[in-house]
């Protein structure tokens, strides 16, 4: 193992937080080369280091390009340090526009490498338990990375496969059969597969858990005119629905969600829909506009269903072999933004020290604002919008404020404000520390809307 200390820098911002410390980038002095360290402060709790072990166990034989790579850990008295792939686009979630959701095709394109990744694991007899967006990391060419194997467990060994028992995940993405153990692993994850692909697609999450009213109103088919469905096209319904079936064993398997006609659909060219590539994003969703509006306009069978409620299915696999036999049904079901697309959670590291300049294409897109105020002004402004939410809220004297509140669910929700100044210039950071990825950002969008008066308009 490479040991990641003489020749490499921590660096001080933080990537993230997790249960047990601070996630850091780590940077080669000589070849630039980055990589992600989390860092495990053990105090006095036994239990942290048998977590920690289970899930390097299983991290440690995982060899695939959807799933964070693993390169080593180090342990000095308190503190551990385990050293993985860097994903420097950070969490899904921050792609998803808060009630939006983010275009049909990049969540095409995700949903399969979620489902690669997860098909990879399931093979080797692992289930993940924990998959939502959150989780799931993008890096530096738009790849989705698996990550976070705390909640990851072994169900098949030698053939043999077990039933698991522990009620495990996180509550609007977990199976209803997890309450009512003992369940079955893989079908588990592919629920949770089906939960994360609503909320790419709609920026909202179906229920709080599997006993809220929303879930039972699925379960007697009188959900179809609320949102998130009502924002969903036939033909993504068709393949939703066949994925959050109640009865895990009538779920659809991995194998058939990836031959779904949704998710060969060619959405316009959804390989070039990805971070990094040439051609402009504003172009490349022009594209996908004018496509969808000239397919609108010659074929009376298209549904767009934004700003339209999309129209129940009759009959969904009446739908599956209208798409199948010709592509005359389909339905597009993602609105015009533009900035979805292209998101960021992630300050990027360079050598050079942070400027104005390479912020700016970011901020647009991010947790995170200019304002024309001054430190202290910034601060006293926010804490007073902070007091109008009624949030529950504390600084430290140096800038971060941590805001403590609930979700609609009544799930707890943790987030740090940061005011940091950038060559003169007063940048207001928000990050998610604990609760729901989807729940923070629309805090943030509310928030930043109160602050207004002050957020930087030229950015
Ligand atoms: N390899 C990585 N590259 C970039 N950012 C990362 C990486 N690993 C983790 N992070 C960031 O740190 C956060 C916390 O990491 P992680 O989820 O692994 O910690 P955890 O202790 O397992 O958290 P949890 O409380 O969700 O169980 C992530 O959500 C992500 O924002």
């Amino acid at each position: 193992m490479i040991e990641f200390t003489d020749d490499w820098m921590m660096h001080k911002s933080i990537l993230g937080e997790g249960a047990y410390g601070e996630v850091k980038l780590i940077v080669n002095k000589h070849t630039n080369e980055k990589v992600a360290c989390k860092i495990i402060n053990y105090g006095k709790e036994e239990n942290i280091s048998i977590t920690i072990n289970k899930e390097v166990v299983i991290h440690k034989i995982l060899h695939h390009e959807n799933i964070i790579k693993y390169f080593g850990r180090r342990k000095e008295q308190l503190k551990e340090y385990i050293y993985l792939e860097y994903a420097s686009r950070g969490e899904l979630f921050q792609m998803i526009e808060p009630d939006v959701g983010m275009s049909s095709c990049l969540a095409q394109l995700y949903m399969k490498q979620l489902l690669n990744g997860l098909q990879y694991l399931h093979n080797l007899g692992v289930v993940h338990r924990d998959i939502k967006p959150e989780n799931l990391l993008i890096n530096e060419e738009g790849v989705l990375k698996i990550s976070d194997f705390g909640m990851a467990t072994i169900f098949r060994s030698k053939g043999r496969e077990r039933l698991l028992d522990r009620k495990c995940g996180t509550k609007p993405y977990c199976a209803p059969e997890i309450f009512l153990r003992p369940y079955k692993a893989q079908p588990a994850d592919i629920w949770s597969c089906g939960i994360v692909l609503i909320a790419m697609l709609t920026g909202e999450l179906p229920w709080g858990d599997t006993t809220c009213e929303e879930f039972i109103n699925y379960t007697n088919d009188t959900y179809i005119t609320v949102t998130p469905w009502s924002k969903l096209g036939n033909a993504t319904l068709s393949l939703i629905r066949k994925i959050l079936v109640i009865e895990p064993s009538k779920r659809l398997t991995i194998d058939q969600i990836l031959n779904h006609p949704w998710m060969k659909y060619d959405f316009e060219d959804n390989k070039r829909d990805v971070v990094g590539s040439n051609s402009s994003p504003v172009k490349r969703w022009n594209s996908m506009l004018e496509a969808e509006t000239r397919v609108h306009r010659t074929n009376p069978n298209v549904i767009l269903s934004q700003p339209t409620p999309a129209v129940r299915p009759t009959s969904i696999d009446q739908l599956v072999t209208d798409l199948r036999t010709n592509r005359e049904s389909i339905c597009f079901s993602q609105p015009t933004h533009n900035e979805n697309m292209f998101l960021s959670s992630q300050i990027q590291f360079s050598e050079t020290p942070l400027t104005k300049d390479n912020f700016s294409n970011l901020i647009k897109r991010m947790t995170r604002f200019y304002v024309t105020t001054n430190y202290e002004k910034t601060l006293e402004v926010l804490c007073s919008v902070l007091d109008t939410f009624h949030y529950n809220w504390q600084t430290d004297g140096t800038g971060a404020v941590t805001i403590s509140t609930v979700d609609l669910m009544k799930n707890q929700l943790i987030f740090k404000t940061n005011v940091i100044e950038i060559q003169g210039k007063i940048l207001v950071d928000f990050r998610l520390s604990k609760g729901c990825g989807i729940a923070f950002k629309k805090k943030f969008k509310k928030l930043k809307e109160c602050l207004d008066d002050i957020v930087e308009k030229n950015e």
